[in-house]
């Protein structure tokens, strides 16, 4: 593409100044400049220390700092979950809880992508009144159906009771416009929300433990250096940092590393998933309809498989998308390409013809389920939701595991808080209850039982391999069997 003269010149990540004799790929031909000298990829401060950089002398540095309770990353159902249930205890226990939430979209909501059929129970237990409080769950799911697509055709696979497929009970939603309610709802209790903000940097007091965190530092040229305009972050220190910053986030990493979080787990493995909402012509509109499929374009050493829920928001909208594990073998399988596919299959096609798609995005999702889980707690902070990964991978439903287990965190913060006969070993407190409650949860029990369905796909069946042992040893023993299944071949994002 760029004059690389490798074997797969599109997939060349060096391929922007060609010299020859330096191709990465295919060291036979031209090689890439980029390994002779490495380019400046970036110019962030991290990786190229200010105080090292003439153009930083004499920029203050100062940052302002502000003191609170609790400090959460990230305003997802997580996160805000998390923030409305301290407020919550704080208000029924008649004391003062200073919550500061920061979220790095320009508004609550603007960066969740989700189906979204959501379970409604952690909801129910956090607003028992959420009907009358008008929460943007309107459409109940009606009818539900589960078939495996070959390239012409679509076979329909019956949805047992207790399958992980049943979403009878369940909601379609707009995730972005629930996440933007809750964001009201924790407004509305005093949470101190500042969307715009990243929580770019995790500090530390002395002793190790998280001090807080600070948010990103503005006005800085493209080239690095300071602008006019350049501002400093804001310092933001709090007893306890709560991380809800979703799947693979930036700070997490940094806390796996600093803490050996990852320690006694399997390694994390992801997923990608890609979401349109589309308006499609009224007569071929079924809301409450949920639609999910598994086999072509995919082969069966794929894991992934597509969702269509047809929404009931006043006009006729669809949510679709396709999910593709991350493991797949074929290196010159392209995720997107093979939703653009699926779109076309004569069962998907006379759904959109004539529709128009409105908005798009895409997002990773963990896959490791249970086994994969590090350890939640550290001193002076915590991990919550889709972070440290509690997706209900079968499922693919976070939402509301991620509720809970802000919900979980938030109550045993709360009990610190307020126990005066409290003695931390660190400044920052370490809720290690959280962690136990957590695994006593109903959270930890539907992660449990769902544990190997996902690496059951590895057999030379491979997905239907999946689908076989969930029909036999999920549904009958529903998780119970005394084994638990590795992810074999598991391979490391750092
Ligand atoms: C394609 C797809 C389909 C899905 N379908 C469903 C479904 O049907 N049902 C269901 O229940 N779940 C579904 N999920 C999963 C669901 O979206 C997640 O489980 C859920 O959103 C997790 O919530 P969370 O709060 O942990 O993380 P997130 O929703 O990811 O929220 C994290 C928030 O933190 C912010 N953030 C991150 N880093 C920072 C930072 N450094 N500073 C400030 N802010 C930060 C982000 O902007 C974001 O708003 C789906 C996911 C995908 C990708």
């Amino acid at each position: 593409t760029y004059g690389c003269r490798c074997y797969q010149p599109y997939r060349c990540f060096h391929a922007l100044k060609l010299i020859k004799k330096d191709c990465l790929l295919s060291p036979r031909v031209s090689r890439c400049a980029s390994t002779a000298a490495v380019p400046r990829i970036t110019t962030h401060y991290t990786i190229h220390p200010r105080d090292k950089d003439k153009r930083w002398e004499g920029v203050n540095m100062e940052r302002f700092a502000e003191e609170a309770d609790v400090v959460i990353v990230g305003a997802g159902p997580a996160g805000l979950s998390a923030a409305i249930r301290l407020k919550q205890l704080a208000a029924e226990h008649n004391r003062e809880v200073r919550v500061c939430l920061v979220e790095k979209a320009s508004q609550i909501g603007a960066h969740t992508l989700s189906g979204a059929c959501v379970e409604p129970r952690s909801l129910e237990e956090l607003f028992p009144d959420w009907k009358e409080r008008g929460a943007p769950l309107h459409t109940p799911v009606t009818e539900d159906k589960f078939g495996i697509l070959t390239e012409t055709s679509r076979i329909p696979v019956p949805i047992l009771p207790g399958l992980p497929m049943v979403n009878h009970g369940n909601y379609i939603v707009r995730l972005g416009h629930l996440v933007s309610w809750l964001g009201e709802q924790a407004e509305a209790l005093g949470v101190e929300i500042y969307p715009g903000y990243a929580a770019a940097e995790v500090l530390f007091h002395e002793d190790g433990s998280v001090k807080g965190i600070a948010t990103n530092d503005v006005g800085i040229q493209k080239d690095g250096a300071p602008k006019a305009t350049f501002e400093r972050g804001l310092e933001l220190h709090a007893k306890v940092t709560v991380f809800a910053e979703g799947c693979h986030g930036h700070l997490a990493k940094q806390l796996y590393k600093k803490y050996n979080l990852r320690e006694n787990c399997q390694p994390q493995s992801y997923g990608i998933g890609l979401k349109e909402l589309w308006t499609i012509d009224e007569k071929k509109w079924k809301p409450g309809r949920v639609e999910h499929t598994v086999g072509w374009p995919l082969d069966r050493h794929t894991y992934g498989g597509s969702f269509l829920y047809h929404l009931n928001e006043r006009e006729p909208l669809v949510a679709l998308g396709f999910v593709v594990g991350l493991d797949y073998q074929n290196p010159y399988l392209n995720p997107f390409r093979e939703f653009q596919r699926w779109k076309h299959h004569p069962s998907v096609q006379p759904t959109l013809e004539g529709g128009k798609r409105i908005a798009y995005g895409a997002r990773a999702l963990n896959e490791g389920g249970i086994q994969s889980i590090p350890k939640l707690t550290f001193p002076g902070g915590l991990l919550i939701g889709c972070s440290p990964g509690l997706l209900n991978v079968p499922k693919i439903k976070g939402t509301h595991t991620a509720m809970k287990s802000g919900m979980v965190a938030s109550e045993a913060i709360f009990s610190q808080l307020i126990n005066e006969n409290l003695q931390s070993k660190t400044i920052g407190l370490d809720v290690q209850e959280y962690e136990e409650n957590l695994k006593k949860s109903w959270v930890w029990k539907e992660l449990y039982a769902v544990r190997n369905i996902r690496p059951s796909c590895h057999t030379v069946l491979g997905v239907y391999g999946g689908m076989i042992y969930t029909g036999i040893f999920y549904w009958l023993l529903r998780g119970m069997e005394p084994w638990t299944l590795k992810h074999p071949g598991n391979f490391i994002i750092s």
